[in-house]
């Protein structure tokens, strides 16, 4: 019962945020303001990073709505949200620190006007509070006279105890909304409270009222919807999304598209602990991605070879040779690559970091490509490269197959180098290529560190060799396949 695509990833995070720290959460046990206290009715623990593309697609969002989060935690999917969907939002939770953190992060990542986060006791709401958007004495002192901007959407992600205690409110609302209202609603698999093979018990106490019409569409993603009021199930599903991702880009028209300067990616602090993080791993010989930088680091190169060799001999797929072969490539001692997506290294060293820079992402994409809108991608990579005298991206038909996004961000200074130029490719005037004025050009703007470029995976590009110093970049892959531990290719 109960189990769904996520549940692993869940379960981990259910261990980090709250069974290691046990502890620490007792101690919070008087506090009504934490998630852990005496008003709680469900632990703090973060939607699954690979559930939320699909809590989006589900919800169907569109820049007009007003999507709340009732028990909103860090306010991560919500901020998600309102980059790749350009939606407004409102998160609540009864966690203080929790509303703190959603909205420094809300600050950081330039969504503070669209993302309003407050401190609120959700069984304290009082009726009407959605359709008014008005909190109430259920909320901080400061948020309770506030005029919200009423949801459109709702997402309910907690315990079903909880949910069945939210049931009576949450159907007064969805009724008297008239169909302005749609609910979702993700029931963990650690709670026994809810009876998964029938849907009115969803919300349990409302058993004199009609059973709450439930889609379970998306069930194997733990995703429950409740269309709004006087929509059929059936309508709902067969209605269209108001969009369908758009299909991945052709490579004639990814070459055409205008990369995305984005400035100021990365702080100072940042730069200087991924160079950091680099250089250490770059130094380790025990990493599939990290030769020590010596005599044994440079016969790797040759045992590599060999080893994609025998592996052709033994009839190895393509796939199982392309990701030897880029194994063996990114050993190469003038160009390094570290997978800091490998083991959670990037998260665990710098935890803030890749969810700010992907709502950065999405941000952007949802201006230029929608290439993420309506679709479920994760981190295909996240690389650190490191260039030395030679070292250069040379294939003029080279292209991030099989991604969607591609991002470089500058760590070094321009200073500290010579040559290892990103050049991206540039149609003629008249669009017709290399013939006539086009091809692989130099971006025409200057990288500081923490400064990136964004463009279609397919669309050419290159580094010129190195001819004095090093180059460090920072490389991010999105695509639309599952989040990654190996090689590109695998
Ligand atoms: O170093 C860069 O900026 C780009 C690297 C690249 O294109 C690649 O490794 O596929
Ligand atoms: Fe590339």
């Amino acid at each position: 019962m109960g189990l769904d695509a996520h549940s692993a990833e869940q379960g981990r995070l259910l261990e980090a945020h709250v069974l290691a720290r046990r502890a620490e959460l007792a101690r919070e046990a008087d506090d009504p303001w934490s998630a852990a206290g005496p008003h709680s009715v469900s632990p703090f623990v973060p939607c699954a990073p690979s559930r939320i593309p699909i809590v989006l697609q589900c919800a169907r969002l569109a820049p007009d709505d007003v999507l709340w989060d009732l028990g909103c935690g860090d306010g991560r999917v919500l901020l998600q949200a309102a980059a790749q969907y350009g939606c407004r939002c409102v998160g609540v939770d009864i966690d203080a620190r929790c509303i703190r953190d959603a909205r420094a992060s809300a600050a950081e990542q330039g969504a503070a006007e669209r993302c309003a986060f407050f401190a609120c006791d959700l069984l304290r709401l009082a009726p009407g509070a959605l359709l008014r958007g008005v909190l109430g004495e259920a909320a901080e002192p400061a948020a309770r006279a506030l005029c919200l901007p009423p949801p459109t959407c709702a997402i309910v992600f907690v315990t079903g105890h909880a949910l069945s205690r939210l049931s009576a409110f949450l159907h007064a609302e969805w009724a008297g909304a008239s169909g302005a209202l749609r609910l979702l609603t993700c029931v963990e698999a650690l709670d026994a409270c809810v009876d998964f093979e029938r849907s009115d018990a969803l919300f349990a106490d409302v058993a004199d009222r009609p059973a709450w019409p439930v889609s379970r569409h998306a069930e194997r993603d733990g995703v429950f919807v409740v269309p709004p009021f006087g929509t059929a199930v059936r309508a709902w599903e067969a209605a269209s999304p108001p969009w369908e991702p758009r299909p991945p880009l052709t490579r004639a028209q990814a070459d055409a598209a205008e990369p995305a300067v984005l400035r100021g990616l990365l702080s100072a602090a940042e730069v200087a602990q991924l160079l950091a993080l680099g250089d250490s791993l770059l130094h380790t010989t025990d990493d599939e991605r990290a030769p020590a930088a010596d005599a044994a680091g440079a016969r790797g190169d040759i045992s590599e070879a060999l080893a994609a060799l025998d592996l052709f001999a033994a009839g190895a797929s393509a796939t199982e040779l392309a990701s030897a072969a880029e194994d063996a490539c990114h050993r190469c001692a003038q160009h390094r690559v570290l997978h800091l997506h490998r083991a959670a290294r990037l998260e665990r060293a710098l935890p803030a970091l890749l969810p700010r820079l992907l709502n950065r992402l999405r941000a952007a994409d949802s201006a230029r490509w929608r290439l993420l809108r309506g679709r479920s991608t994760s981190v295909r990579s996240a690389e650190f490269h490191a260039y030395e005298l030679g070292g250069s991206v040379a294939d003029p038909e080279h292209r991030d197959a099989g991604s969607l996004l591609t991002l470089s961000v500058a760590l070094s200074r321009r200073s500290d180098f010579d040559g290892g130029e990103l050049l991206l490719w540039r149609e003629a005037a008249d669009g017709s290529g290399a013939d006539v004025g086009g091809g692989l050009s130099a971006l025409g703007e200057e990288l500081a560190p923490g400064d990136g470029v964004l463009f279609p995976s397919e669309k050419r590009h290159n580094v010129t060799p190195v001819t004095r110093g090093g180059r460090r970049a920072f490389i991010v892959e999105l695509w639309a396949g599952p989040a990654n531990e190996h090689n590109r290719h695998r």
